[in-house]
């Protein structure tokens, strides 16, 4: 049996008539948070669509367990257990948390244990279940959008950038909801700020120009300054 939740290998995709990702090939471990690193415009969010099915690999393999998603359906994929929250959340405004959450149900209806679970890990949804998602602050709205990740069992997260744009504060009780998620299923996470990305990670994969440019345990990049100025100095510079 495979040990990996996650394997792509040597995919290439295009963007219109621009080839972004020019052979992306990493495993993703079973459990734990990993993370994809990488300057802007490396390729994360293309790599992150590519596993979801929203833009098609023109070559390679994404392999979800012993699944080949490679050319499924964007709605098959997340049948069969993988979430995505997109950088803009994808949460929709003029409904209310409660409605959003439910939407992200399969049957339309919550499991009360499962239920119980997120207003344990975000209260701030329990406490605005009624009201419309535009009237939440910044990190309600994110954890509105991870809630939905979670109200059904999934195998794999992926989720991108979650921290941008949130102050110390929400990020820090972020990191313990993350933690307490991983437990639970597998996260791949698109980060830009190091320090989240750090206190959280088990292993990293590095993009550069739609490649992988490094791949290894996150206690070995976090302890060492020179390999992050050479492989992230410019993402670093930009977003601490
Ligand atoms: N819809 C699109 N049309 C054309 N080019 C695109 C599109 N989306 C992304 N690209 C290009 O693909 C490349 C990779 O973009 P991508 O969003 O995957 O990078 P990223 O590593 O997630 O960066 P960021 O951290 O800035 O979000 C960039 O050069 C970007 O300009």
């Amino acid at each position: 049996m495979s040990q990996y939740v996650l394997r792509l290998d040597d995919v290439h995709t295009d963007i219109g008539e621009y080839q972004v990702l020019h052979g992306i090939t990493f495993n993703v471990p079973e459990g734990g948070v990993h993370v994809l690193l990488g300057r802007n415009g490396a390729g994360k969010t293309t790599t992150l669509r590519t596993i979801m099915g929203l833009w098609r690999a023109r070559s390679g393999a994404v392999v979800f367990k012993h699944h080949d998603i490679t050319s499924m359906h964007t709605s098959d994929i997340a049948r069969l257990g993988i979430a995505y929250v997109p950088e803009n959340m994808g949460i929709f405004g003029g409904l209310t948390v409660q409605e959003n959450m439910r939407l992200a149900t399969t049957s339309g209806k919550f499991d009360d244990g499962r239920l119980g679970h997120v207003f344990e890990l975000f209260p701030a949804m329990e406490k605005f279940w009624s009201k419309p998602a535009w009237s939440l602050s910044g990190g309600q709205k994110q954890m509105l959008a991870i809630s939905r990740a979670i109200i059904e069992k999934r195998e794999l997260i992926l989720i991108d950038e979650p921290t941008k744009g949130l102050a110390p504060s929400i990020i820090r009780s972020m990191i313990a909801a993350f933690e307490e998620i991983s437990r639970d299923c597998t996260i791949l996470l698109v980060e830009q700020n190091f320090l989240f990305a750090s206190s959280l990670g088990r292993n990293v994969n590095v993009i550069d120009d739609g490649r992988i440019a490094h791949g290894g345990s996150m206690e070995e990049l976090a302890g060492d300054k020179e390999l992050q100025t050479r492989l992230l100095s410019l993402s670093l510079d930009a977003h601490q």
